[in-house]
């Protein structure tokens, strides 16, 4: 294993030997894997954005709005259905953190005979389960246990960025006014998820004023919940993006290399958990990260945009297949939840019925 030092003196170098060095690594650890083609996997998705709205206002944030807005469920299940005939399979429902504080919102959801948000969510998650062949996967913000237990009823999987273990960023422009990416309650969301074996996804996000020394620890921080619990499916290893408007505009973008070094690293600490990276963000650079140790490409859609990420447009599925083939390996579609984790000891009943009755049996 490489230690914290090595981590950080390897992102503190600028040598080209060192990176090669790292990467031969990197194809020796897969080595027993020689004549299986390694898959590289992507989940086709629609992306739900049930309200912008949010509690936090995070330096590069470009997703929240003011505006206390909430989708309605008949748009909502309408964006369900026709994903569901381009054969989308999951239902990304990413949205603003406690929503619900928000008095005007409050009403809306009182008006729709919901008490709180997440009762809405659920019903939503629900009925895309009852009526669809699409699996839920949440992304909303700190969750407390009770309420990541009543969710994994009717999620697949779900997911929060760390984006950093920095308590230091809480005072800077990225987090210092986003109570909820205090790391503190990240960690122990994601911990919680943990003792309730959810499928999870987690990442960081890199470029927002973090020290290398803070990005090997919080890679060693995700190694040692998942070594406690083995729920993480995936690490997204996410690039920052600057965009007009936002109050990090003027940061610059981590560079190819920057991410390069990183994905060795999370290849070398995270042991076989799936490393993710945005093909939407990643359009010129996103084939040379399959050499360091990608395998996933994340969630990509033909009917809705990368909220988030607005003005990237999502790469084709074969323009995905191209990429990838390039490189001898194989693309495939996964579901919101690995396969690994297909199994009655990590999905509730609901899910994992629909997933078996339903979902597999098309594909054999
Ligand atoms: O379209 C996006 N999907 C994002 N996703 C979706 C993700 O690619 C897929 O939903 C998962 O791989 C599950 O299949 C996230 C999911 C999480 O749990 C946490 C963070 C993200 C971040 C993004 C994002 O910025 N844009
Ligand atoms: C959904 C996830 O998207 C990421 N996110 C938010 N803003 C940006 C940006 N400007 N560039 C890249 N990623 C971003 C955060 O990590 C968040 O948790
Ligand atoms: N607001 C949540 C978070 O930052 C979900 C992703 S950003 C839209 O964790
Ligand atoms: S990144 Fe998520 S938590 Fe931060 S302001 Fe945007 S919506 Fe809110």
């Amino acid at each position: 294993m490489i230690t914290k030092k090595e981590a950080v003196d390897f992102l503190n170098s600028s040598s080209t030997e060192n990176i090669l060095d790292m990467l031969s690594k990197i194809s020796k650890k897969g080595t027993h894997e020689k004549d299986r083609r390694r898959c590289i996997t992507y989940s086709k998705n629609v992306f739900i954005p049930l309200s912008k709205w949010c509690r936090n206002k995070c330096g590069y944030c470009i997703f929240r709005e003011d505006k206390p807005k909430l989708m309605k469920p008949s748009e909502v299940k309408e964006i369900i259905l026709r994903g569901d005939k381009l054969g989308c399979r999951e239902a990304l429902f990413t949205f603003g953190e406690n929503v619900d504080e928000n008095e005007k919102i409050k009403e809306q959801l009182r008006s729709m005979g919901f008490d709180n948000i997440l009762e809405y969510l659920y019903y939503l998650e629900d009925w895309t389960l009852n009526n669809s062949s699409l699996l839920p996967h949440t992304n909303c913000g700190i969750l407390s246990y009770e309420e990541l237990k009543m969710l994994k009823e009717v999620n697949a999987s779900m997911g929060l960025m760390l984006e950093n273990v920095s308590e230091r960023l809480m005072n800077t422009i990225a987090h210092k006014y986003s109570p909820g990416k205090d790391p503190r309650l990240r960690i122990e969301m994601i911990e919680n998820a943990g003792k309730l074996k959810i499928p999870f996804t987690t990442g960081l996000l890199i470029g927002i004023g973090e020290t290398n020394e803070e990005i090997v620890e919080s890679l060693f921080a995700i190694r040692k919940i998942y070594k406690k619990y083995g729920h993480i499916q995936e690490v997204i290893i996410q690039n920052f993006r600057a965009k007009k408007g936002i109050p990090m505009e003027n940061f610059k973008e981590p560079s190819p290399v920057k991410m390069l070094k990183v994905i060795i690293l999370a290849k070398l600490i995270l042991d076989d958990i799936s490393i993710q990276i945005p093909p939407n963000l990643n359009r010129e650079t996103g084939q040379l990260f399959l050499l360091a140790g990608v395998d996933d490409w994340g969630g990509i859609s033909p009917l809705t945009k990368d909220y988030v990420n607005p003005e990237a447009e999502w790469p084709e599925v074969e323009e995905l297949r191209r990429w990838t083939e390039e490189l001898g390996l194989e693309l495939k579609m996964r579901l919101p939840v690995y396969d690994k984790y297909i199994s009655r000891e990590w999905l509730s009943e609901k899910v994992y019925e629909k997933i078996k009755i339903d979902i597999l049996k098309d594909q054999r």
